[in-house]
């Protein structure tokens, strides 16, 4: 997605969410800066060569669990946002592409990296000493923002982890989305949080996310080139 058209829907949030346009775009400076001294970074060509036709995008809703339990998903490339991280590798998948903010569990996060995932780590201005302590520990790191792009930090659209990672897969090649724990709604799935042992009744700021997020999902099914379907698991 350009710059030019994801600009619009950025003000509309930076404006609801009562975010800083300009802390999101140091956290992008930040972000270039971390990746060059590291030199672990990988550029947009390297990550779209692991993106197949069809791609499943693993949310941490409530029916995540059933979801892994239930379905096949060896025929696709797997992406996670973020804690949804920690319950593939429960289940013994790793997944090939990990989109974080780096506020899923950071232990998993590194081993699923350890194991071959690739990282998409996003910058914005209340992550920026997350940022500074964790990008050092990764191997190859594709860094993101929500603001202008950056040469090496890339802005693909999408807001949350969850409907940013559908957006860098339709952006990367995907034709067949699929999205797995996407459950919205009025429970925050367990695994989205280090802190939750459980799942958990919605705050505000997270409504107000889940409604970016299912408005940004709705616009990539009808603006993108990528079938987008939901899978849910049976009662
Ligand atoms: N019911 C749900 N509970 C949790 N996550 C959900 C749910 N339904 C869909 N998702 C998607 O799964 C993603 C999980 O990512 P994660 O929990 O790290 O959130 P996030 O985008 O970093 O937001 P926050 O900054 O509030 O933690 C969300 O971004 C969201 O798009
Ligand atoms: N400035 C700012 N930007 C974000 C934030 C956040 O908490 N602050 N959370 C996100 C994950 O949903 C995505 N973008
Ligand atoms: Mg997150």
């Amino acid at each position: 997605m350009d710059w030019e058209d994801w600009k619009p829907l950025y003000l509309r949030i930076v404006r609801e969410m009562g975010y800083p346009i300009e802390g999101d775009r140091r956290a992008a400076r930040i972000l270039r800066a971390l990746l060059l001294e590291g030199d672990e970074y990988i550029l947009r060509d390297e990550l779209a060569a692991v993106v197949g036709r069809k791609a499943y995008v693993f949310g941490c809703g409530p029916s995540l669990e059933d979801a892994l339990q239930e379905f096949d998903f060896s025929d696709g490339t797997l992406i996670v946002a973020d804690g949804a991280t920690s319950a593939l590798l429960e289940h013994d998948m790793v997944p090939d592409i990990i989109v974080s903010d780096l506020d899923g569990r950071i232990p998993d996060l590194k081993l699923a990296n350890d194991r071959g995932a690739f990282m998409a780590v996003h910058a914005h201005g209340d992550n920026v000493d997350k940022l500074t302590a964790y990008v050092p520990l990764f191997s190859r790191v594709l860094g993101t923002t929500q603001t202008e792009p950056l040469d090496i930090v890339y802005n693909f659209g999408g807001f949350t982890d969850g409907d940013r990672a559908a957006f860098l897969a339709e952006e990367l090649g995907a034709r067949e989305i699929v999205l797995v724990g996407f459950d919205f709604g009025e429970t925050v799935g367990r695994w989205s949080k280090p802190g939750l042992r459980e799942h958990a009744p919605i705050w505000e700021s997270k409504r107000k996310k889940f409604e970016f997020a299912e408005e940004l999902l709705k616009w990539l099914e009808k603006n993108g080139k990528a079938r987008i379907e939901y899978l849910r698991p049976g009662p």
